[in-house]
């Protein structure tokens, strides 16, 4: 019969008006089935449409209408403790198909009517100079000036309804604009921090489509060759999420906003965000995406789902994908984590994830625009280690992090991880303000555990030696009032640079195994 040229089939459409979270899910379960190619530009207004209703148009009103959970936040504890975020529970708005298909109607419209195909000679795969020209359309089509970092302007909503798009929200539109002239081979690639474009025959093409940051020129319509030359977290080194339609779908319903102010969220929306991962998660186009992994144990920590998996299990999840399908180039998995184990009191487990963060960035060499990394582990040094050594203060017990040897373990590849980052940069990380809590934090340690501080370094020449000196020659860690065959952990100190790349072989064992 007729291909059905519509965006939605008849049944989807009866779904109409969405009243609940429960309609969204089905009519996202619906498309997810029946299609190979799900209409980015429809889904996007659909959700977009639902958080800035919900998240935008806000008096918070006391009374039967909305309550709002209260949760007493005073600054030290909002920052260092699970405060769940106020919430406001409040009826879902009626979204009526009309108006979702009009704004559909407008984005093809203002796409179809920008971009003349032939003057590309109507090519099968997209063009560097054809991807150029729908960023131009979207980039042309922004509001002159507007505060960017704003939420809610991540959504084709958002730039339908205000001209507003985040960095984020422009790599989505043009993608979503490629979709509309046909172009099945442009597809999202995706960083810790940024995100761009992947076409042409085999994806073998990359091209910037957004700007990045404050103050830097875009480079729109260029490879990002040289990104991942200079070795910046904000290329991954070449590891990025390169998206299919499907998880382009899960990089929208993860970039769902439920903040309605800096302390409240939106239960409905938080639901919806949540639910929708559960969809993405159960049809396994979450498997391959850390990030939106990461996004999902967090709301499942403030609101576990019934008969879903602990948490914890998503976070190590997407640490497993991120050593297995990114090289182990990806640092947000680990600070997820990290932030987790914090959250919870679990301070030995943190500071592991945050030295294996610190592992991550040790390869990269720092450049201007990864201001966003620095920033985390600014935030992990200065903040919330110094935390963690104020309450575990007292460390008169015997099972004191401040006298487990693998904590300071822990606590020294961190720091090693991060001198070893700014090794080779052109910019440098630490200054003085990193010393004086990075000098308080090792001092805090009870001095039988520094005392038989051993680190195995490597075979290198002098010259090689880690930015940060420690006493000479062999020694290993001794394990406070372990068993009498205890072990020792003697930890291989990480190559330079130059000496990954000469591969050279290390020992490393850990308790006398090899
Ligand atoms: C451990 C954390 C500080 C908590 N939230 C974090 N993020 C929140 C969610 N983020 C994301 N979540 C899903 N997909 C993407 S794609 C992208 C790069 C810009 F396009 C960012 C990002 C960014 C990282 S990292």
């Amino acid at each position: 019969g007729k291909r059905n040229m519509d965006a939605l089939s008849e049944e989807e459409k009866k779904l109409f008006p969405l009243k609940t979270v429960k309609s969204v899910i089905s009519l996202f379960e619906s498309i997810l089935k029946r299609t190979a190619e799900p209409d980015l530009a429809l889904l996007s207004i659909i959700v977009g449409c639902i958080e800035n209703t919900l998240t935008c148009n806000q008096q918070i009103v006391s009374g039967a209408k909305s309550t709002v959970l209260t949760a007493t936040a005073d600054e030290t504890s909002e920052k260092h403790f699970a405060v769940p975020p106020v919430r406001k529970e409040d009826d879902f708005p009626e979204i009526e198909w009309p108006i979702v298909e009009a704004l559909y109607i407008k984005f093809r419209a203002i796409i179809k009517s920008s971009v003349d195909l032939t003057q590309y000679g109507c090519p099968e795969f997209a063009t560097r100079e054809l991807v150029k020209k729908v960023s131009d359309v979207i980039w042309n089509t922004l509001t002159r000036s507007y505060y960017k970092d704003r939420a809610h302007l991540q959504s084709l909503y958002s730039y339908l309804t205000g001209n507003k798009l985040d960095c984020f929200g422009v790599a989505l539109a043009v993608v979503a604009g490629c979709q509309v002239l046909g172009f099945d081979d442009v597809h999202l690639a995706l960083s810790e921090d940024h995100a761009w474009v992947i076409f042409g025959l085999n994806g073998k093409e990359t091209a910037e489509v957004t700007w990045h940051g404050k103050g830097n020129e875009d480079k729109r319509g260029q490879p990002v060759d040289a990104g991942i030359q200079a070795r910046s977290w904000l290329y991954v080194s070449g590891n990025p999420v390169v998206c299919s339609r499907f998880t382009e779908v899960a990089s929208l319903v993860s970039s769902i906003n439920p903040s309605i102010t800096a302390t409240t969220d939106s239960l409905e929306v938080a639901s919806l965000q949540q639910s929708l991962l559960w969809v993405l998660y159960d049809t396994s186009h979450l498997t391959r995406y850390p990030m939106a992994l990461g996004n999902l144990a967090d709301l499942e920590e403030l609101s576990p789902s019934p008969g879903r998996c602990h948490c914890g299990q998503l976070f190590s999840q997407a640490i497993e994908v991120a050593r297995r399908c990114y090289n182990n180039s990806h640092v947000y998995p680990y600070t997820y984590q990290g932030g987790y184990f914090y959250r919870n009191r679990m301070y030995k487990e943190a500071l592991e994830s945050w030295a294996n963060a610190a592992d991550a960035i040790r390869s990269y060499n720092y450049s201007r625009e990864d201001e966003e990394i620095y920033k985390e582990f600014l935030e992990i040094a200065n903040e919330l280690i110094p935390f963690v050594m104020k309450v575990e203060g007292s460390g008169h017990s015997a099972r004191s992090i401040l006298k487990d040897s693998e904590c300071f373990a822990h606590l020294l590849r961190f720091y090693d991880g991060i001198c070893q980052w700014e090794e080779g940069s052109c910019t440098p990380v630490l200054h003085i303000g990193w010393a004086k809590p990075l000098v308080n934090t090792i001092s805090k340690f009870d001095s039988q555990v520094r005392r038989h501080v051993v680190i195995s370094c490597s075979e290198m020449a002098e010259e090689d030696t880690p930015a940060m000196k420690l006493p000479e020659g062999k020694a290993e860690f001794h394990r406070e009032n372990l068993d009498a065959n205890a072990n020792q952990v003697v930890l291989p100190w990480p190559l330079t640079k130059e000496q990954e790349k000469e591969e050279r072989l290390v020992d490393c064992y850990v308790g006398g195994k090899t």
